[in-house]
């Protein structure tokens, strides 16, 4: 086998970032792409050295014509390498980006539950990275969403959805692909300028490459890779912001235990921390109490009642919720209190 330097970088940002462990059960989620393709022919690669015990998913979303030819053909790679194979088809076949996704997911963890893996890794890369970062910033999003696909998620309960990819670009794996000769199963959607994702790789990001900067992918999910451990932090930091608010204080100025009343936050405490801390404590609480996730007026107008004047009050949230100032607190009474 020719040990490549993508073989070395994927060998020490597994081991670096502790993705897996030795002697673990990886399922791999192959659609026969270039990067998933590169994917699991970099752990079929190192697979003597770390012992896993590798499987492969494929999820037929009957919304190509090939849909099943496609299926095959990652069935028949399967079978070349002599590794288990598990096919999961959807019975109505679905119509759209965002179902194909969520049910691929819930597919792919049926599957892990099923077989007993506790890792699912998929070959999203840098670019895949890039892409989502440019798509959120776009939509508007707060910083959360500029994370961009992390190394890691829980899917389910004792399920992890790992992406050792992140790292490599799209022009890796395709180069990859063909010096080991991969059979690429090529995605004809994937070519449709309807949908803005594909706007994004084939039009925009090769327009930012050539008039901006060539290293724009690789800039971008780093950006993403830095924005990652600022959410985590900020996160962190706001839910014990958050804490000490429920409690009036470090020495609790109304006396008792609070802790148990979960909408009252006490002004003084959130007075005293910055902006961005006040939102996010403030969104932490919005996506307790509300129906949907909240948007960018509904935290600031829970957060404008840390300084307004005393019986100040929002409007109702929707849901039916209102928050209101009394002295140093702010109560937030839901629809039926
Ligand atoms: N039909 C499929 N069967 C198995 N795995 C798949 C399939 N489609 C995608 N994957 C996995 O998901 C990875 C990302 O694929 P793709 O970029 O097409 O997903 P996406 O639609 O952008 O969704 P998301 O980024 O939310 O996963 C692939 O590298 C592969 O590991």
């Amino acid at each position: 086998m020719t040990w490549t330097l993508l073989h070395a970088q994927i060998h020490r940002t597994i081991r670096t970032r502790r993705l897996f462990e030795r002697n673990q059960r990886l399922l791999v989620a192959v659609s026969g792409g270039q990067d998933s393709l590169c994917l699991i022919k970099l752990l079929l690669d190192l697979q003597p050295k770390w012992g896993w015990n590798l499987g492969i998913a494929h999820c037929d979303h009957r919304w190509r014509e090939d849909s099943q030819a496609n299926a095959d053909h990652v069935q028949n790679l399967a079978q070349s390498w002599n590794i288990p194979f598990y096919l999961e088809t959807a019975i109505n076949p679905v119509n759209s980006e965002a179902t194909a996704r969520s049910w691929r997911y819930q597919a792919l963890t049926k599957i892990a539950q099923n077989y007993n893996y506790q890792y699912i890794v998929t070959g999203h890369t840098a670019s895949d990275r890039a892409e989502t970062l440019l798509y959120n910033l776009i939509r508007g999003t707060g910083a959360d969403g500029l994370q961009a696909l992390t190394w890691q998620r829980p899917l389910a309960d004792n399920i992890l959805l790992m992406r050792p990819l992140l790292e490599i670009t799209r022009s890796q794996t395709e180069e990859f692909c063909q010096n080991f000769n991969l059979p690429i199963w090529e995605d004809s959607t994937n070519q449709n300028l309807k949908y803005a994702r594909n706007r994004i790789r084939q039009e925009l990001l090769p327009y930012l490459k050539e008039n901006f900067n060539p290293q724009v992918e690789s800039n971008l999910a780093q950006t993403a890779e830095l924005l990652q451990a600022e959410v985590e932090y900020l996160e962190q930091a706001a839910l014990n912001l958050r804490e000490e608010a429920m409690e009036g204080g470090k020495n609790g100025e109304m006396g008792g235990n609070h802790l148990n009343h979960p909408l009252r936050l006490n002004r003084r405490v959130l007075q005293k921390a910055h902006l961005a801390l006040q939102r996010r404590v403030m969104r932490q609480v919005l996506l307790e109490i509300l129906p949907n996730a909240p948007n960018f007026e509904h935290i600031e107008k829970l957060t404008a009642l840390i300084t307004a004047p005393n019986r100040s009050q929002t409007d109702p949230f929707p849901g039916g919720a209102i928050a209101m100032v009394q002295d140093s607190w702010i109560f937030i009474k839901k629809d039926k209190e």
